[in-house]
C-alpha cells in the first residue's frame, strides 16, 4: 500500500487511465492495480487527472461550443434566467460577482444547474433546497439536450470511479452506492471567468473562484485549455499552490469534504483555488457527485484505514471541521452554501 499523506507535501498530480472501472469486461486485478493508484492520489493530494474515462469527445466538444455562446449573450438575456427565478432548486445564472468564496466576490459568472426532477420527485414535492427543475436559457438551442447528456455520461463514470475508490479501502465496489450514491445528489456548474487585473485597487488578490475545498464526494472538472486551476500543497508548515494545468482529454477529480470524513481525514478534500492570467475566458465545467440529501455521512470501518489522521479544522479555509458536524448531508451542503450566496439564502430558503 501506498502510505503517502498530505503532509508530506505534493509537486505534480498523477495522471489514471481509469478504463478498467468502466469496462464491466475487465478484470478483477485491472481494477484493483487502477484503484491502488487511485487511493495513492487520493492520500497525497486528493487530486488526479482521469483519462480513459469514455466520455464522448464530441458530445465535450458541443458542450463546450454552446457554453461559449451562452456566455456570449447579452448580459440581460443571460439574466433572464438569473438564480433569483430558480427558487429553492437554486439554479440558474449569476453575473460576475455574484458569488462569494471564502467572503470575497469570485470573478467568474456561471449557470447553476443539476439533475433535472420534476414536480412530482418526492424531495421536491417535500420542498428540498437544491432539487427541482432546471433554468436553461432560450438560446443557444441544443444547450438543454448537450447538458442533460453530459451529466447522464458524468454521472456513470462517477459511480465508476467511486467504485474503485471503494476497492481502494478494501471495500466491496458497490459500498457507496449501496449507502449513499443509489441515488446521488447530482450538481452542476457551467463557468466563466473572465480576465483581468489580479490584484484589486486594495491590493487584495482577486480570484476567478477564491480558496475552498469542495463539499461532497467526488469532483469530476472539465476545463478548458487556458489553466490556472491551483492545488494547495502543504510541507511542514510550508504552503505551496501546484499548478493543475490543462490535459488534454482528461477530467480533474478531487474529493469532498464527505469522503475525507468518511477516511478520517486519511483521503484529503484539499483546497484549490482559480485565477484566470490566460488574457481570455476561460471555461470550465465542475461537476458534483455527492451523497443523497437526507444520508448521515459516517466514517468507514476497514483495516486500509488503520491510525487517526489529524482534525484539520485550523487550517481549512472556512475554519469548519468536516468531521465534526451532526447531521445530514443536506445540513451541511445548506450551511456551506448559504455562506457563497448569502442574499439568495435570505430570499430563498
Ligand atoms: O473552475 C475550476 O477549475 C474549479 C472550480 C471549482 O473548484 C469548484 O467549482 O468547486
Ligand atoms: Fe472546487
Amino acid at each position: 500500500m501506498n502510505t503517502a499523506s498530505a503532509a508530506d507535501g505534493f509537486d505534480r498530480l498523477p495522471v489514471i487511465d481509469v478504463r478498467a472501472l468502466t469496462d464491466a469486461a475487465s478484470s478483477a486485478a485491472a481494477r484493483k492495480a487502477v484503484a491502488t493508484q487511485i487511493g495513492a492520489a487520493c492520500r497525497e493530494s486528493g487530486f488526479f487527472y482521469a483519462v480513459g474515462h469514455g466520455v464522448d469527445a464530441g458530445l465535450q466538444a458541443r458542450l463546450e461550443d454552446l457554453s461559449r455562446r451562452f456566455f456570449a449573450l447579452p448580459l440581460e438575456e443571460k439574466l433572464a434566467i438569473r438564480m433569483a427565478l430558480g427558487g429553492r432548486a437554486w439554479r440558474g445564472y449569476f453575473p460576475v460577482g455574484g458569488e462569494l468564496t471564502s467572503g470575497r466576490p469570485d470573478r467568474k459568472e456561471g449557470l447553476y444547474l443539476g439533475a433535472e426532477l420534476g414536480p412530482e420527485h418526492p424531495l421536491v414535492r417535500a420542498g428540498t433546497p437544491l432539487h427541482g427543475a432546471n433554468l436553461f436559457p432560450r438560446e443557444p438551442v441544443g444547450l438543454r439536450g448537450a447538458v442533460l447528456e453530459y451529466m447522464a455520461a458524468l454521472t456513470r463514470l462517477s459511480h465508476a470511479i467511486m467504485s474503485g475508490i471503494a476497492l481502494s479501502l478494501e471495500l466491496a465496489e458497490d459500498y457507496f452506492i449501496a449507502r449513499y450514491t443509489s441515488d446521488p445528489l447530482v450538481l452542476f456548474r457551467i463557468f466563466n471567468y473572465p480576465p483581468g487585473d489580479s490584484t484589486a485597487e486594495d491590493g487584495h488578490p482577486i480570484w476567478g473562484v477564491g480558496e475552498h475545498t469542495d463539499y461532497g464526494m467526488l469532483t469530476l472538472l472539465k476545463q478548458d485549455d487556458a489553466g490556472g486551476l491551483q492545488v494547495k500543497s502543504r510541507q511542514g508548515g510550508q504552503v505551496r499552490w501546484v499548478e493543475a494545468p490543462p490535459v488534454p482529454g482528461s477530467f480533474v477529480c478531487n474529493i469532498g469534504d464527505m469522503l475525507d470524513r468518511m477516511t478520517r481525514g486519511i483521503y484529503r478534500s484539499t483546497p484549490h483555488r482559480v485565477q484566470n492570467r490566460a488574457g481570455r475566458d476561460r471555461l470550465s465545467w465542475p461537476f458534483f457527485f455527492d451523497p443523497g440529501w437526507t444520508a448521515a455521512v459516517r466514517p468507514i470501518d476497514s483495516p486500509a484505514l488503520a491510525g487517526a489522521a489529524a482534525d484539520d479544522a485550523s487550517e481549512r479555509w472556512d475554519r469548519q471541521s468536516v468531521h465534526a458536524f451532526q447531521g445530514t448531508y443536506g445540513d451541511y451542503l445548506l450551511g456551506k452554501v448559504g455562506k457563497v450566496f448569502p442574499d439568495l439564502k435570505t430570499e430563498v430558503l
